[in-house]
């Protein structure tokens, strides 16, 4: 997708998604390769499975959504995400359609800055170890870089050593905690495995140095030095919707925000509904969600309470809102020159670091989280959701091809979107219909 290319797609949703891959490969001028690897033709092989992981006894599917309309410092992307719960890729085109029309996000992000942590024990004197690690700096930096000599040609690398003496936690052992932190710019990878080998070829000469014993050397998830954040401003005007003037919906937002920074059971819910955004194109995009994860739960603590990641304020007849969170994210490594379904991922979204991806995460969170507060704070999440969420009812219920859409509609307009009433309707549709809507012989 070229610089200039919108995300603005109306009505894409409407398509069918046989239109919606001729409109991708005219767009993007996706290969017959792109289009097959979209269709699911070519997806992750069992071969390439069983080179991934042990054990491998088959590949697993989700569905893979674009998030439309998201503009961010500028530029426009399409977001893929992939996700299997309902709601999560309508509310975050939903929300970016609201936040382009005024002005879009904008977003920034730290250099990528990852820890790297040596657990040292049995060092004597906490002040007189510390004084000799950090007097053997030079040493400890030139051996850790040593270890990845291409990392210092492309700019990165170990950069800093911190010495930190924690006191120690309750048990029968007095000795405080000693832990030397390398300090490493992991460029365009998310780092952890070059982190580790670091991390593992320098305690031979901390113990050396110091006459200690190390355990454990390994990165931190709690990536607090290479955070991501992205803001938004609506005119108070452009949120009215169901009867109700913008600032009121404002004025609903503003007290989500407020419940969620005072009470961690509000908090955790309100995270969740960020992590909808950010897991769903860390999964399309063959990134290690789980180390996403710990490292925003870990920073929504950092003052000792479980916060929300993100906040919202009315200011000048515009709402505000704020996301940040560590950002953890590589566009080489892992999985991601491996997937064949990130490979496609990777060029839907477009972008050309680490850095700038961190910035389109950090949007999609704060895009998933003002549409699930906006629908909280006025009518209720399950009108929207729901209404989504109908359609896998249907299915489950029974119905297939075309009579999943005329179930989930008839559910929706009952206003009881359960698969009794789901079971109803079909039981109450003629035979033939019946067999239509269940694709069974009868
Ligand atoms: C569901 C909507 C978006 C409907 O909202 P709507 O008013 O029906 O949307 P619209 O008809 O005005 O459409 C506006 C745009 O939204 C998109 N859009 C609209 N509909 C679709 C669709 N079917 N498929 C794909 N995209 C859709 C699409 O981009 C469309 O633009 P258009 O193409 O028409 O120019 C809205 O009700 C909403 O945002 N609800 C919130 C849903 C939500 O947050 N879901 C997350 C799951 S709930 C959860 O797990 C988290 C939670 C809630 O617990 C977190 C928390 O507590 O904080
Ligand atoms: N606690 C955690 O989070 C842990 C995560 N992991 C896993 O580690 C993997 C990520 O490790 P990485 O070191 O990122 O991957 P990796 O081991 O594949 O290393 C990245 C490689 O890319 C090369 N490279 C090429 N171009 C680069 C550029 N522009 N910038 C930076 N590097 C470039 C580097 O030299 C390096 O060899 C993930 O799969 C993750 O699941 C592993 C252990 C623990």
């Amino acid at each position: 997708m070229s610089d200039t290319l919108t995300s603005r797609l109306a009505g894409f949703h409407k398509l069918s998604m046989v239109a919606r891959h001729e409109k991708l490969a005219e767009m993007l001028n996706l290969s017959e390769e792109d289009l097959a690897q979209l269709q699911g033709i070519s997806a992750l092989q069992p071969g390439l499975a069983n080179q991934m992981i042990e054990n491998a006894v088959g590949t697993f599917s989700l569905p893979l959504g674009l998030g439309l309309n998201l503009q961010v410092n500028g530029k426009d992307y399409l977001v893929p995400m992939a996700v299997e719960e309902p709601s999560v890729v309508a509310a975050v085109s939903f929300a970016s359609k609201i936040v382009r029309e005024a002005g879009g996000f904008t977003a920034e992000t730290d250099e990528p800055i990852m820890i790297g942590q040596v657990q040292l024990t049995r060092y004597g004197d906490p002040t007189e170890a510390t004084q000799k690690i950090l007097a053997a700096r030079e040493a400890i930096l030139a051996l850790a870089n040593s270890f990845h000599p291409s990392m210092v040609k492309r700019g990165g690398g170990c950069k800093d050593i911190e010495v930190r003496v924690l006191p120690a936690p309750e048990g029968p052992r007095g000795e405080p905690l000693l832990v030397v932190h390398l300090v490493i710019d992991t460029q365009d990878a998310m780092g952890a495995n070059l982190i580790n080998t670091m991390a593992e070829g320098v305690a031979p000469l901390i113990e050396q140095l110091t006459g200690g014993k190390v355990y454990l050397r390994i990165l931190s998830n709690l990536a607090d030095r290479r955070l991501a954040r992205a803001m938004c401003r609506i005119p108070l005007e452009a949120l009215s919707d169901f009867d109700m003037p913008g600032a009121s919906i404002a004025e609903g937002i503003y007290q989500a925000s407020r419940f969620a920074l005072a009470d961690p059971y509000r908090a955790a819910t309100h995270n969740k509904g960020i992590m909808n955004g950010i897991d769903s194109v860390a999964i399309a995009t063959g990134q290690d969600w789980r180390a996403i994860e710990a490292g925003a739960h870990a920073f929504a603590c950092r003052d000792g309470q479980y916060r929300p990641l993100s906040t919202w304020h009315v200011e000048g007849g515009h709402l505000v809102g704020r996301i940040e969170l560590p950002m953890a994210l590589g566009t080489v490594g892992g999985p991601i020159k491996v997937h064949p379904g990130v490979q496609i991922a990777m060029k839907l979204v477009n972008i050309s670091s680490a850095r700038e991806l961190s910035m389109v995460f950090a949007a999609v969170g704060l895009a998933q989280n003002f549409a699930a507060v906006r629908a909280l704070g006025s009518i209720g999440i399950q009108k929207g959701h729901m209404a989504l969420h109908a359609r896998c009812v249907a299915v489950t219920a029974g119905a297939r091809g075309d009579w999943v859409e005329k179930i989930a509609e008839l559910l929706v307009t009952a206003g009881h979107v359960k698969v009794e009433k789901a079971r109803e309707l079909i039981a109450s549709l003629s035979e033939e219909d019946f067999r239509a809507a269940t694709g069974t012989e009868g």
